[in-house]
């Protein structure tokens, strides 16, 4: 069964949970090495059997010790659609991301001019590749929204620095209104509790994208389903 990134996204919330993607990410810049002798494919598939709806996964290999063949082997061994986490900055990346696998690459605003970004996001659109558009200011919103991305992150963290710096959810709070108008909008990286996952949608997050915490987690599956249910939520 094919299914779209975004769609699974939107099902998952209808079913009534907070839609969480987890981030297959073998070593955290800041925190280390996040592995600590585990498959990352059977941990895909505990999360998968635990309701995640859609995964990503970091490619970079020198900061984040991620790989293509992580990728081609996710794809091979789940059937969940795959974002791929990366730098990416060519055609070529986008294509070859197409051919390990991925149904969704990641743009990242503070890599490109907006000429350029225009040019990935469309380009992706072409082959079959869902962008999801990453920004971590108000300007790279509006970039997003001027792009007509329908998948929109605010990273809480800067990326350029690469994820050393203590991102927190405010970044989202503070941005979430600025979002596109239509857009899924995806509270990425530094959600360390579900009470914090919570503020994020709170503040107008639809999803949220997920490291560190589920790979530092006691129990994965369990911290996964903490972070998924919306149930705690107090209507507005
Ligand atoms: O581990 P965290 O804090 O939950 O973050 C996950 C993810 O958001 C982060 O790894 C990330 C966001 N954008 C990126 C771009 C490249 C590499 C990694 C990333």
């Amino acid at each position: 069964m094919y299914t779209r990134f975004s769609d699974a996204l939107i099902a998952r919330k209808e079913a009534g949970f907070i839609p969480v993607i987890p981030d297959i990410k073998c070593i955290s810049p800041k925190e280390g090495d996040l592995l600590r002798g585990r498959d990352p494919l059977a941990v895909a598939q505990l999360l998968a059997r635990a309701g995640a709806p859609a995964l990503s996964v970091v490619t970079e290999t020198k900061d984040f010790g991620g790989s293509l063949e992580l990728l081609r082997q996710l794809a091979k061994n789940t059937t969940l659609p795959i974002l791929r986490k990366d730098f990416i900055t060519s055609c070529e990346d986008m294509t070859l991301s197409r051919e390990c696998g991925a149904q969704a690459i990641l743009l990242i605003c503070a890599l490109h001019t907006l000429d350029s970004l225009t040019t990935l996001y469309n380009e992706a659109l072409k082959i079959g590749l869902e962008p999801l558009v990453e920004a971590h200011t108000e300007e790279e919103l509006g970039w997003a929204g001027k792009i007509g991305a329908k998948l929109v992150g605010i990273n809480n963290r800067d990326i350029l620095k690469l994820e050393k710096d203590d991102g927190t959810v405010s970044a989202t709070e503070l941005l979430a209104s600025h979002k596109p108008k239509n857009a899924i909008l995806i509270s990425e990286s530094s959600i360390r509790t579900p009470a914090e996952g919570q503020a994020a949608i709170r503040a107008g997050a639809d999803v949220l994208l997920i490291g560190t915490a589920l790979w530092q987690a006691d129990d994965m599956a369990a911290s996964y389903q903490a972070f998924s249910r919306s149930s705690e939520i107090p209507p507005a």
